[in-house]
């Protein structure tokens, strides 16, 4: 091993691909980063181009591989966006479709349909998720009814399932390894999360071919190689996790009861529950957080749609600021939002609402409102819809929070941070490193290949930037949050 000085983590996340290389000391050392193509084909909808992400995501890998000796890589972590659902020909290697990207809602009416069948107890008991758009299962029914030749050849076992990290393992491996690991395989609405076998009842209820679908694998192991970073090194693919799990884990969060919150493009909420699922009665998901040899982790999780989204749209559909940065000055530069509200349900609303037919609304306007309070407003609901969540988690699971571990794109808003520790009333810590989702993926793999031995060395690796303190009142946190919930009331 001595010659091993890094593991590469790949995060493909929903808006861009990212490789990071990270030492020993768990330190970011290079990063690359690009942005890729959103596609909004109708309301509701959002599609990604397979390809594109493949391409994006080998510049990005080759741009921070050439940084270091090639040999100098112990092995790749991938983490990436979940449920996005892609469906690709094994004899071409194409995609037969573009993605469908875990936002689009183009299958809610499908899920009333499975509803009225009445397979929601089933699919809540045996997946520990809900019938609702967001997860996979539903978008690949979709492109098997819509589309004869894709279900033609998924029969004839030539259409292949993949959620993101499978499509990058097909395309990195040597041997085309089709395969995925248990945290992702649990976001499709056809795994059975207790025996971690695809659920045969369920796929044929949604008449889905179990030949499409990739084996099911622990989160650390070595999945296969690849020789495209240079065609004399074969470096071992050995770390696997859906980005919100793989968050958990690069946040330290190992043990029963520790949580997180990652600020991305939604917000997603995840409660280390040990190792017995825990299924909830108040729309929380139960998850698998990780599995490493036999063990399984599982945890509770809460997911807002729309959280760094909202300032994307500010940026790119209003042209109101030009970079994500700008949204904290100007917030800063009110009081208070004055009675505004922004409820940014642009994707309809998850946990705990699951309410797919939801909509985007501001309310509270006056001649006197302007964009600082407009953009305040915004940040503001990133931080309500997470309050929302952790209401849930905290009446359900009997967690008493004292203090919020956070990430995510995000964080780096002070702004953002401060309120939510103030509408929380409890403490917001921040991590040195944020790139945490990758940081979870390198420690899977850095465990798989000997580069770390043990999650207690891992936990060692920790290190803060900053706490936020809350600076309010209880009055004014409870009649903010009371605001908020009111003008919530017109979307249910
Ligand atoms: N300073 C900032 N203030 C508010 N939001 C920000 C800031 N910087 C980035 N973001 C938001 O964070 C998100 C990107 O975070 P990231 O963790 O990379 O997301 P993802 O993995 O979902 O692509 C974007 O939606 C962006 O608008
Ligand atoms: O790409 P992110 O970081 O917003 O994460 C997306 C989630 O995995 C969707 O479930």
């Amino acid at each position: 091993m001595s010659g091993h000085q890094y593991i590469m983590a790949l995060d493909q996340g929903t808006t861009s691909c990212r490789a990071i290389l990270f030492d020993h000391e768990g330190a970011v050392i290079h990063v690359a980063q690009q942005e890729f193509q959103q596609i909004f084909p109708q309301s509701g909808w959002v599609e990604h181009d397979a390809e594109e992400i493949w391409r994006v995501q080998l510049q990005v890998m080759k741009q921070v591989a050439a940084q270091v000796p090639l040999e100098s890589i112990a092995a790749i972590g991938i983490t990436n966006q979940r449920e996005t659902t892609v469906v690709w020909d094994r004899l071409t290697g194409k995609p037969l479709h573009n993605a469908i990207v875990w936002q689009c809602r183009r299958t809610s009416e499908l899920c009333r349909t499975l509803k009225e069948q009445g397979l929601e107890s089933t699919i809540r008991e045996k997946t520990g998720l809900v019938l609702d758009p967001y997860f996979s299962g539903t978008k690949l029914m979709w492109l098997l009814d819509t589309f004869p030749h894709i279900r033609e050849k998924a029969e004839r076992g030539e259409a292949l399932f993949g959620t993101i990290d499978s499509w990058l393992i097909w395309n990195l491996t040597e041997g085309r390894v089709h395969a995925t690991d248990a945290s992702n395989a649990s976001r499709t609405l056809l795994l059975n999360i207790h025996t971690l076998q695809w659920d045969e009842d369920i796929l044929q209820a949604m008449n889905i071919p179990a030949s499409m679908l990739p084996e099911v694998r622990p989160s650390s192991g070595i999945y296969g190689h690849t020789s495209l970073l240079g065609s004399d090194v074969q470096v071992p693919i050995a770390g696997v996790a859906g980005d919100q799990q793989a968050a958990l884990f690069g946040q330290g969060c190992f043990q029963e009861g520790m949580a997180k919150n990652t600020y991305g493009t939604g917000c997603f909420i995840l409660k280390n529950t040990g190792e017995k699922p825990v299924l909830s009665q108040n729309g929380l998901l139960t998850t698998v957080a990780w599995q490493i040899g036999d063990r399984v982790n599982y945890a509770l999780e809460g997911s807002v749609f729309i959280a760094g989204a909202v300032i994307q749209w500010l940026r790119d559909g209003l042209g109101l600021i030009e970079d994500a940065k700008e949204s904290e000055e100007l917030a800063c530069s009110v009081e208070d939002t004055e009675g505004v509200y922004f409820v940014p349900a642009f994707a309809g609303l998850g946990t705990p609402y699951w309410e797919p037919n939801a909509r985007g609304m501001i309310t509270g306007l006056t001649r006197a409102s302007g964009k600082a309070h407009l953009v305040r407003a915004a940040l503001e609901a990133i931080a309500y819809q997470s309050r929302d969540v952790l209401e849930v988690m905290q009446q359900e699971a009997g967690m008493r929070l004292h203090d919020l571990r956070v990430d995510g794109g995000a964080v780096r808003n002070g702004f953002l941070m401060q309120f939510q520790s103030d509408l929380l009333g409890v403490s917001v810590v921040r991590p040195k490193v944020t790139e945490t989702t990758a940081l979870g993926a390198a420690f899977l793999a850095g465990l798989a290949v000997g580069f770390w031995s043990s999650l207690e060395e891992l936990e060692q690796l920790k290190g803060l930037d900053r706490t936020f303190q809350p600076q309010q009142d209880e009055a004014y946190r409870e009649s903010k949050y009371a605001g908020w919930r009111k003008t919530l009331q017109y979307q249910l």
